[in-house]
């Protein structure tokens, strides 16, 4: 269906970043000690791992202590439900006919799975986002009527898999002028109830590549994307038209160092292409972020799939919040600064977003005269 775009809404918008620190591990307990200090809900400290320092190398400038400003931070012992009051009202523009993207991204066994898909007493981001459009749409007042519908991918090994077919084969990405970049075979469901949802979740996320690595038990081989579709009709004077908003949700895998998971073999090379999907991901963060800074910047999306699905996500049309997930363990130190570092660019980019209107058959009709 033909698409155009409402002008009177398109605006500016700057990245929403958050900092999620997970509470230390039982094994953690054992043997490391917590660095992360929430100073409040804006700041966070990284204490310097070395205990031996004192307060004159810290007045000296000799300390690896580092402290950052982001929009929230959540200490240890906050729940998926805090974080994700905070994004709610953005997550709702989908009703309205935006496009938003939720990632969650930090090093392997931070806490982004946990963030995004949650546990029964905790449930994640995604649940808590299908539960409250579903909520809304319910709450919803107007004449107008509302078609969900969702798809879930992963990206594994730069190949691209349908998480709702049984036996999904490779998916080729495709630029659609009307739509951007699209996956194209993949499987949209229309769904009515926010338990649907969860029950497609659940079946997906069954079918994900996750490995027991030596950092993380139930480590994350592959990036998800869960999106969710609401087609908004409105009867209008002169005739109807259609708002389409797009929820991105995505879990990416874990960043490692090879040396630290101790794979080798198939593992060792998944760790890999999941490096170079990040690493397209990071540099395109840098990019986007000195663009706003100094102008124009050449930014490598197409570099990996997981960029050129994230594209719109990054600068294009969409309000887009980044969660950073943090492990509060002392020998986390380099993966949680260098976490911290591209969140800290990511402060710095823009997007661009206006509602999308689909022209319905009437309205062209109409306007065919
Ligand atoms: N807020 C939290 N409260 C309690 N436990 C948590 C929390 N966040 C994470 N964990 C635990 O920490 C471990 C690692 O979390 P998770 O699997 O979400 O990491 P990840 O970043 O997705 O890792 P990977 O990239 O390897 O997939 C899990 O055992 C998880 O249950």
């Amino acid at each position: 269906m033909p698409t155009i775009r409402a002008p009177a809404s398109r605006q500016t918008a700057t990245l929403q970043v958050a900092v999620k620190c997970r509470p230390l591990t039982d094994n953690e307990s054992r043997r490391s000690r917590h660095i992360i200090q929430v100073i409040d809900d804006k700041n966070v400290a990284v204490l310097d791992p070395d205990i031996s320092k004192g307060y004159l190398d810290l007045i000296q400038n000799r300390t690896k202590e580092k402290r950052y400003s982001f929009d929230h931070v959540y200490a240890p012992g906050c729940s998926n439900t805090d974080v994700y009051k905070n994004i709610s009202p953005t997550v709702l523009g989908v009703v309205q006919g935006l496009n938003v993207t939720v990632f969650a991204y930090g090093s392997t066994g931070s806490g982004k799975t946990y963030t995004m898909v949650g546990s029964r007493s905790d449930p994640g981001l995604m649940v808590l986002s299908f539960r409250t459009i579903f909520d809304q749409i319910k709450k919803d007042d107007s004449s107008d009527t509302f078609e969900v519908s969702c798809s879930y991918l992963e990206v594994y090994n730069e190949v691209i898999y349908d998480l709702l077919e049984k036996s999904s084969g490779h998916l080729e990405l495709r630029e659609d002028p009307e739509h951007g970049i699209i996956v194209a075979g993949l499987r949209r469901i229309k769904v009515h109830s926010a338990d649907k949802i969860l029950e497609l979740l659940n079946i997906g996320n069954s079918r994900r590549k996750t490995e027991s690595t030596e950092a993380n038990a139930t480590s994350s081989r592959s990036h998800a994307v869960l999106e969710i579709t609401v087609r908004r009709k409105q009867k209008g004077k002169y005739g109807s038209q259609v708002l389409r908003g797009k929820l991105a949700l995505v879990d990416l895998a874990g960043s490692e160092r090879a040396s630290e998971t101790n794979n080798f073999g198939q593992k060792l090379r998944d760790g890999a292409n999941i490096n170079k999907s990040l690493l397209a991901l990071a540099n395109c963060i840098n990019a986007l972020g000195k663009q706003n800074k100094k102008g124009l910047a050449y930014v490598p999306y197409r570099n990996s799939k997981l960029t050129r699905i994230l594209k719109d996500g990054l600068s294009g049309n969409s309000r887009t919040v980044m969660i950073a997930t943090i492990s509060p363990a002392d020998d986390q130190y380099h993966h949680t600064t260098n976490t911290l570092k591209y969140a800290d660019r990511a402060k710095e980019i823009k997007t661009h977003v206006h509602k999308i209107l689909e022209l319905s058959t009437i309205m062209l009709k109409t306007t065919r005269g």
